[in-house]
């Protein structure tokens, strides 16, 4: 896609294939993690009396790029088209990226994160180590993992299921001064931990140049660690880590039942905890619920602020639906299309933003306007997948947070009240919002009998009508359902 329209279909196609040629280049001269980091998410704009205009997505990118990467960028268009004599570029906040095969190839790639390339200048930044006095050389792009430029504060779209983790996440990124340490991010797939993470890195990273930010996933952590633990290198592993200003780590729940990594990061934790260094932590579930972590680390990643993102509301999807429409201005996509998609995809956001790429695809391969009966042709698996995908350790996990117990006593034989109506609700919920059957359901509560399960759909079913505040806690768990 480039950006604004050339004079005719030639010349864009001409213009096309030169770009793409630059790309080519400069992708055999860098390794993937700099490609991917700073060049694939570059659109050409046009070329003008010998002049290649590129758009980079935030100015921190555009600077970046001139002052480290202009030359090869130069030579680059030089070689393909002896008439670009120079470059420029541009910012165009809020565009995507073209042609982007991976969405998110940084965190998906455990060892692209082991002794990567530059995401951040080098060499500024603390290099005091905490736990030592002696001076230790240490490179941000010695641990960092990549951050993808297209997840910012200006592209993160807020509503009510993400206001309190979005609200958390900029004031964590302002400011210097430690607030709430840690900041504990949870929520299920897809619903926007890792933007907000990459957002709070970008924001802090241009606000505060001097400070070493730190991002990488409890994969990349550990592998590293492994490594260092191979290369009989732990003490610099320590240092490094502890020299950090601002550590987040993303998906902690990788680390379950890993002893000797649970143990380094318990370390590391504390270390920066106790130096008013910030921490930030996401995983898949709130810190009381993680199986396979320790006691004493789970009770810790407590201390500062649990907050958590819910699937999804209506209004948010169609927000970041007409959000990620208007990025593509080039492709007509009606209001009742996008009502319709917000509507029926509600799994997650990576997956409705699958759905509108998937429908953007196929109307500029046969150049038609994107209708309804096509949305729901194109999408029928998907559509069909959305129907009540809600599963029931999702309804187990809400409910057991909502009514503040844990999930343990939500799945125990307990019959205290507190412990027993939340176990009822959940089992009317599994009933109502998923296709389970009675006796699934029962397996799944801690291997209950059908009829349990069946009574307590009836005694829901008849509550709701009398008694109003179970009546409002039960609305408010279903649009925490998004249904
Ligand atoms: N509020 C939002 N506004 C705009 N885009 C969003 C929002 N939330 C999520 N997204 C987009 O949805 C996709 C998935 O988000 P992300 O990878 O951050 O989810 P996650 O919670 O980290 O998932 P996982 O648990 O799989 O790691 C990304 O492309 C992201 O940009």
């Amino acid at each position: 896609m480039t950006v604004a329209a050339p004079q005719n279909d030639i010349m864009e196609t001409n213009m096309e294939a030169e770009w793409s040629r630059v790309l080519g280049r400069l992708r055999t001269e860098f390794d993937d993690s700099v490609f991917n980091s700073w060049f694939k998410p570059l659109a050409l704009v046009n070329i003008e009396d010998g002049c290649a205009i590129m758009a980079a997505p935030t100015r921190f990118m555009r600077n970046w790029l001139e002052s480290n990467y202009a030359d090869r960028i130069r030579n680059a268009w030089a070689t393909e088209n002896a008439l670009v004599s120079d470059i420029n570029f541009i910012v165009m906040t809020g565009f995507t990226a073209p042609a982007a095969e991976d969405n998110r190839p940084q965190q998906a790639a455990p060892s692209a994160a082991v002794g990567r390339s530059a995401d951040f200048p080098r060499g500024s930044g603390n290099t005091q180590s905490l736990s030592d006095s002696r001076p230790v050389e240490v490179k941000d792009s010695e641990f960092g993992a990549p951050l993808d430029p297209r997840f910012t504060f200006e592209s993160f779209v807020v509503g009510k299921s993400n206001e309190l983790a979005y609200a958390a996440a900029r004031r964590v990124a302002e400011n210097e001064d430690v607030h709430f340490n840690p900041l504990f991010l949870h929520s299920g797939v897809g619903l926007g931990k890792t933007h907000l993470m990459h957002a709070i890195a970008w924001a802090n990273k241009e606000r505060f140049p001097h400070r070493r930010v730190v991002y990488l996933s409890a994969e990349q952590f550990m592998y590293q660690f492994i490594s260092s633990i191979r290369y009989k290198d732990t003490m610099s592993f320590k240092q490094k880590f502890r020299s950090v200003d601002l550590l987040m780590i993303d998906d902690l729940q990788f680390i379950a039942n890993k002893q000797s990594t649970q143990e380094e990061f318990f370390h590391t934790f504390n270390a920066l905890i106790d130096h008013r260094r910030q921490v930030i932590i996401s995983a898949d579930r709130s810190p009381t619920d993680m199986e396979g972590i320790e006691e004493r680390i789970r009770s810790r990643l407590g201390w500062g602020l649990v907050a958590d993102i819910h699937p999804t509301e209506y209004e948010l999807r169609l927000g970041i639906l007409q959000q990620k429409a208007n990025q593509v201005p080039e492709v007509e996509i009606s209001n009742q299309v996008l009502e319709f998609l917000a509507r029926s995809v509600t799994s997650n956001i990576r997956e409705l933003e699958g759905a509108l790429n998937r429908m953007i695809a196929h109307a500029t391969l046969i150049g038609r306007p994107i209708t309804l009966e096509m949305t729901k042709e194109v999408l029928q698996d998907l559509l069909r997948a959305n129907v009540r995908r809600v599963s029931i350790d999702e309804i187990q996990r809400r409910v057991a947070d909502y009514f503040n117990i844990r999930l343990s006593d939500l799945l125990s034989s307990r019959r205290a009240r507190q412990v027993a109506r939340p176990r009822q609700v959940a089992m009317y919920l599994a009933k109502q919002l998923t296709a389970k059957s009675l006796p699934d359901i029962g397996r799944q509560f801690g291997g209950r009998d059908h009829t349990t399960v069946m009574h307590a759909v009836k005694r829901i079913d008849q509550l709701r009508l009398t008694d109003s505040v179970l009546e409002e806690d039960i609305q408010h768990l279903e649009r925490i359902f998004g249904t």
